[in-house]
Protein backbone atom coordinates (compact mmCIF):
# COMPACT_ATOMS: atom_id res chain seq x y z
CA UNK A 1 0.00 0.00 0.00
CA UNK A 2 1.22 3.09 -1.36
CA UNK A 3 -0.29 6.72 -0.94
CA UNK A 4 0.66 10.02 -2.10
CA UNK A 5 1.06 13.46 -0.53
CA UNK A 6 0.89 16.15 -3.07
CA UNK A 7 1.69 19.57 -1.71
CA UNK A 8 -0.72 21.99 -3.39
CA UNK A 9 -0.98 25.07 -0.21
CA UNK A 10 1.61 27.59 -2.55
CA UNK A 11 0.40 30.86 -3.37
CA UNK A 12 2.68 31.07 -6.84
CA UNK A 13 3.89 34.45 -6.13
CA UNK A 14 6.69 33.62 -9.07
CA UNK A 15 3.81 33.29 -11.77
CA UNK A 16 1.89 36.43 -10.63
CA UNK A 17 -1.83 35.50 -11.21
CA UNK A 18 -4.62 36.55 -9.20
CA UNK A 19 -5.79 32.09 -9.17
CA UNK A 20 -2.73 30.38 -7.58
CA UNK A 21 -1.09 28.26 -10.52
CA UNK A 22 -1.99 24.72 -9.10
CA UNK A 23 -5.45 25.90 -10.26
CA UNK A 24 -4.64 27.41 -13.49
CA UNK A 25 -6.28 25.14 -16.76
CA UNK A 26 -3.88 23.14 -18.55
CA UNK A 27 -5.27 21.10 -21.57
CA UNK A 28 -8.40 21.62 -20.75
CA UNK A 29 -8.08 20.50 -16.80
CA UNK A 30 -6.34 22.24 -13.38
CA UNK A 31 -2.86 21.73 -13.39
CA UNK A 32 -3.46 20.26 -10.04
CA UNK A 33 -5.99 17.35 -11.66
CA UNK A 34 -2.89 16.48 -13.92
CA UNK A 35 -0.80 15.92 -11.01
CA UNK A 36 -3.12 13.94 -8.95
CA UNK A 37 -4.09 11.88 -11.96
CA UNK A 38 -0.55 11.32 -12.86
CA UNK A 39 0.26 9.75 -9.27
CA UNK A 40 -3.20 7.92 -8.92
CA UNK A 41 -2.88 6.51 -12.30
CA UNK A 42 0.16 3.52 -10.83
CA UNK A 43 -1.62 0.45 -9.65
CA UNK A 44 0.27 0.73 -6.13
CA UNK A 45 -0.76 3.67 -5.35
CA UNK A 46 -4.10 3.73 -3.34
CA UNK A 47 -4.75 7.15 -2.34
CA UNK A 48 -3.44 11.17 -1.83
CA UNK A 49 -3.43 13.32 0.38
CA UNK A 50 -3.55 16.70 -0.85
CA UNK A 51 -2.45 20.27 1.22
CA UNK A 52 -4.10 23.11 1.02
CA UNK A 53 -3.87 26.88 1.97
CA UNK A 54 -6.18 27.52 5.08
CA UNK A 55 -7.71 29.94 2.35
CA UNK A 56 -8.05 28.36 -0.83
CA UNK A 57 -11.08 29.10 -2.99
CA UNK A 58 -10.29 27.02 -5.74
CA UNK A 59 -10.12 23.41 -4.61
CA UNK A 60 -13.13 21.35 -6.44
CA UNK A 61 -13.67 19.39 -3.80
CA UNK A 62 -12.64 16.00 -5.16
CA UNK A 63 -13.26 13.46 -2.61
CA UNK A 64 -11.95 10.47 -5.10
CA UNK A 65 -10.14 10.28 -8.71
CA UNK A 66 -10.20 7.23 -10.65
CA UNK A 67 -12.02 5.30 -7.37
CA UNK A 68 -9.28 6.33 -5.28
CA UNK A 69 -9.60 8.77 -2.13
CA UNK A 70 -8.73 11.83 -1.92
CA UNK A 71 -8.44 13.48 1.46
CA UNK A 72 -7.14 17.37 2.36
CA UNK A 73 -5.51 19.06 4.61
CA UNK A 74 -3.79 22.17 5.43
CA UNK A 75 -0.43 23.40 4.76
CA UNK A 76 1.49 25.27 6.20
CA UNK A 77 3.91 28.49 5.49
CA UNK A 78 6.46 26.61 3.56
CA UNK A 79 6.25 23.93 1.18
CA UNK A 80 8.05 21.41 3.93
CA UNK A 81 5.48 22.37 6.65
CA UNK A 82 2.36 20.93 4.10
CA UNK A 83 4.34 17.81 2.74
CA UNK A 84 4.42 17.36 6.97
CA UNK A 85 1.04 18.21 7.30
CA UNK A 86 0.01 15.74 5.02
CA UNK A 87 2.52 12.80 6.19
CA UNK A 88 0.28 13.70 9.57
CA UNK A 89 -3.09 13.52 7.70
CA UNK A 90 -2.69 10.13 5.81
CA UNK A 91 -5.01 7.58 6.89
CA UNK A 92 -3.86 5.27 10.39
CA UNK A 93 -3.77 2.56 7.87
CA UNK A 94 -0.68 3.51 6.40
CA UNK A 95 1.77 2.35 8.69
CA UNK A 96 5.13 4.29 9.32
CA UNK A 97 6.74 1.12 7.26
CA UNK A 98 4.70 2.01 4.16
CA UNK A 99 6.41 4.18 1.38
CA UNK A 100 4.64 8.23 0.71
CA UNK A 101 5.00 9.42 -3.22
CA UNK A 102 5.76 13.21 -2.85
CA UNK A 103 4.67 15.12 -5.71
CA UNK A 104 4.04 18.99 -6.30
CA UNK A 105 0.92 19.74 -7.27
CA UNK A 106 2.54 22.21 -10.03
CA UNK A 107 4.34 19.27 -12.06
CA UNK A 108 1.23 18.15 -14.09
CA UNK A 109 3.48 16.37 -16.54
CA UNK A 110 4.94 13.57 -15.09
CA UNK A 111 5.53 10.32 -17.04
CA UNK A 112 3.83 7.16 -16.12
CA UNK A 113 7.05 5.37 -17.31
CA UNK A 114 9.11 7.85 -14.96
CA UNK A 115 6.55 7.04 -12.11
CA UNK A 116 7.32 2.99 -12.62
CA UNK A 117 10.66 3.49 -12.60
CA UNK A 118 11.01 5.67 -9.08
CA UNK A 119 8.63 2.76 -7.97
CA UNK A 120 10.54 0.07 -9.29
CA UNK A 121 13.58 1.25 -8.00
CA UNK A 122 12.08 3.38 -4.93
CA UNK A 123 10.67 0.28 -3.28
CA UNK A 124 13.51 -1.89 -3.95
CA UNK A 125 15.56 1.00 -2.14
CA UNK A 126 16.97 0.67 1.68
CA UNK A 127 16.57 4.20 1.89
CA UNK A 128 14.17 5.39 -0.81
CA UNK A 129 14.43 7.42 -4.21
CA UNK A 130 13.73 10.37 -6.02
CA UNK A 131 12.96 11.63 -9.41
CA UNK A 132 16.30 13.53 -10.87
CA UNK A 133 17.61 15.51 -14.01
CA UNK A 134 21.54 15.27 -14.73
CA UNK A 135 22.58 19.17 -15.32
CA UNK A 136 23.51 19.69 -18.72
CA UNK A 137 24.60 23.16 -18.97
CA UNK A 138 27.81 24.79 -17.73
CA UNK A 139 27.01 26.49 -14.49
CA UNK A 140 28.49 30.16 -13.41
CA UNK A 141 28.10 31.00 -9.66
CA UNK A 142 27.72 35.25 -10.24
CA UNK A 143 29.37 37.85 -8.26
CA UNK A 144 27.47 40.82 -6.23
CA UNK A 145 27.43 42.51 -9.43
CA UNK A 146 25.76 40.03 -11.17
CA UNK A 147 28.75 38.75 -13.72
CA UNK A 148 30.35 35.70 -14.03
CA UNK A 149 32.90 35.12 -11.10
CA UNK A 150 33.26 31.41 -11.36
CA UNK A 151 32.24 27.91 -13.73
CA UNK A 152 30.95 25.09 -11.13
CA UNK A 153 31.64 21.78 -11.59
CA UNK A 154 28.87 19.79 -12.85
CA UNK A 155 29.85 16.38 -13.35
CA UNK A 156 28.05 15.38 -9.94
CA UNK A 157 25.04 17.95 -9.74
CA UNK A 158 21.15 16.62 -10.63
CA UNK A 159 18.40 19.01 -10.21
CA UNK A 160 15.62 17.16 -8.06
CA UNK A 161 12.13 16.62 -9.52
CA UNK A 162 9.29 14.92 -7.75
CA UNK A 163 8.07 12.49 -6.91
CA UNK A 164 10.49 11.73 -3.98
CA UNK A 165 9.68 8.21 -2.44
CA UNK A 166 10.14 7.32 1.27
CA UNK A 167 9.03 5.66 4.21
CA UNK A 168 6.16 7.40 5.83
CA UNK A 169 8.02 6.81 9.86
CA UNK A 170 11.66 7.72 8.36
CA UNK A 171 10.26 10.75 6.21
CA UNK A 172 7.89 12.56 9.25
CA UNK A 173 11.16 12.31 11.60
CA UNK A 174 13.49 13.89 9.46
CA UNK A 175 11.05 16.61 8.43
CA UNK A 176 10.50 17.39 11.67
CA UNK A 177 14.01 17.27 13.00
CA UNK A 178 14.78 19.55 9.91
CA UNK A 179 12.58 21.60 10.66
CA UNK A 180 12.69 21.80 14.02
CA UNK A 181 16.73 22.93 13.56
CA UNK A 182 15.28 25.54 11.54
CA UNK A 183 16.27 24.28 8.12
CA UNK A 184 14.39 25.98 5.16
CA UNK A 185 14.40 22.14 3.57
CA UNK A 186 13.14 22.74 -0.38
CA UNK A 187 12.44 18.62 -0.93
CA UNK A 188 12.18 15.72 0.87
CA UNK A 189 15.67 14.19 0.13
CA UNK A 190 17.35 16.94 1.59
CA UNK A 191 16.04 15.96 5.21
CA UNK A 192 16.79 12.62 4.54
CA UNK A 193 20.72 13.48 3.55
CA UNK A 194 20.73 15.70 6.64
CA UNK A 195 20.75 12.31 8.81
CA UNK A 196 23.31 10.92 7.35
CA UNK A 197 21.37 8.92 4.57
CA UNK A 198 21.56 8.96 0.77
CA UNK A 199 18.44 8.40 -1.07
CA UNK A 200 18.95 6.55 -4.90
CA UNK A 201 18.73 9.05 -8.05
CA UNK A 202 15.89 7.87 -10.38
CA UNK A 203 16.86 9.52 -14.14
CA UNK A 204 13.50 10.93 -15.13
CA UNK A 205 12.28 13.35 -17.86
CA UNK A 206 13.76 16.75 -18.29
CA UNK A 207 10.13 17.59 -19.30
CA UNK A 208 8.66 17.05 -15.47
CA UNK A 209 8.64 20.64 -14.93
CA UNK A 210 7.50 22.35 -12.10
CA UNK A 211 5.14 25.22 -13.41
CA UNK A 212 6.74 28.44 -11.62
CA UNK A 213 6.10 30.81 -14.17
CA UNK A 214 3.66 31.73 -17.32
CA UNK A 215 6.29 30.29 -19.64
CA UNK A 216 6.31 27.08 -17.55
CA UNK A 217 2.30 27.22 -18.05
CA UNK A 218 2.85 27.36 -22.35
CA UNK A 219 5.67 24.63 -22.17
CA UNK A 220 3.59 22.15 -20.47
CA UNK A 221 0.63 23.04 -22.41
CA UNK A 222 3.44 22.19 -25.64
CA UNK A 223 3.83 18.57 -23.76
CA UNK A 224 0.78 17.41 -23.31
CA UNK A 225 -1.09 18.23 -26.65
CA UNK A 226 2.10 16.67 -27.98
CA UNK A 227 1.61 13.26 -25.97
CA UNK A 228 3.71 13.67 -23.26
N1 LIG B 1 3.71 26.68 1.72
C1 LIG B 1 3.70 25.92 0.60
C2 LIG B 1 4.46 26.31 -0.55
C3 LIG B 1 4.42 25.50 -1.68
N2 LIG B 1 3.64 24.39 -1.66
C4 LIG B 1 3.54 23.56 -2.86
O1 LIG B 1 4.81 23.04 -3.19
C5 LIG B 1 4.92 22.89 -4.62
C6 LIG B 1 6.20 23.54 -5.16
O2 LIG B 1 6.26 24.82 -4.64
P1 LIG B 1 6.42 26.16 -5.54
O3 LIG B 1 6.63 25.82 -6.96
O4 LIG B 1 7.42 27.03 -4.85
O5 LIG B 1 4.96 26.80 -5.41
P2 LIG B 1 4.59 28.21 -4.78
O6 LIG B 1 5.13 28.32 -3.39
O7 LIG B 1 3.12 28.35 -4.98
O8 LIG B 1 5.36 29.21 -5.75
P3 LIG B 1 5.96 30.66 -5.35
O9 LIG B 1 7.24 30.35 -4.58
O10 LIG B 1 6.22 31.27 -6.70
O11 LIG B 1 4.93 31.36 -4.53
C7 LIG B 1 3.66 23.51 -5.22
O12 LIG B 1 2.79 22.48 -5.64
C8 LIG B 1 3.07 24.32 -4.07
O13 LIG B 1 1.65 24.40 -4.13
C9 LIG B 1 2.90 24.02 -0.54
O14 LIG B 1 2.18 23.01 -0.56
N3 LIG B 1 2.95 24.79 0.57
C1 LIG C 1 10.59 19.91 -4.45
C2 LIG C 1 11.17 20.56 -5.68
O1 LIG C 1 10.19 20.61 -6.70
C3 LIG C 1 12.35 19.76 -6.16
O2 LIG C 1 13.04 20.48 -7.16
C4 LIG C 1 11.62 22.01 -5.40
O3 LIG C 1 12.58 22.00 -4.35
C5 LIG C 1 10.47 22.87 -4.98
O4 LIG C 1 11.01 24.16 -4.75
P1 LIG C 1 10.02 25.38 -4.60
O5 LIG C 1 10.85 26.60 -4.38
O6 LIG C 1 9.16 25.04 -3.41
O7 LIG C 1 9.26 25.42 -5.88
Amino acid sequence: MTWAVVPAAGRGTRFGAETPKQYLMLAGRPVIEHSLRAVLDHDDVDGVVVALAADDHDWPGWRDIGGKPVITCIGGGERADSVLAGLQALPASVSDDQWVLVHDAARPCLRRQDLARLMAVGQGDPVGALLAAPVRDTLKRADQAGRSAATEPREWLWRALTPQLFRRGGLTRALLAALGAGLKVTDEAMAMERIGLKPCLVEGSEDNLKITTPADLALAEFLLARGG
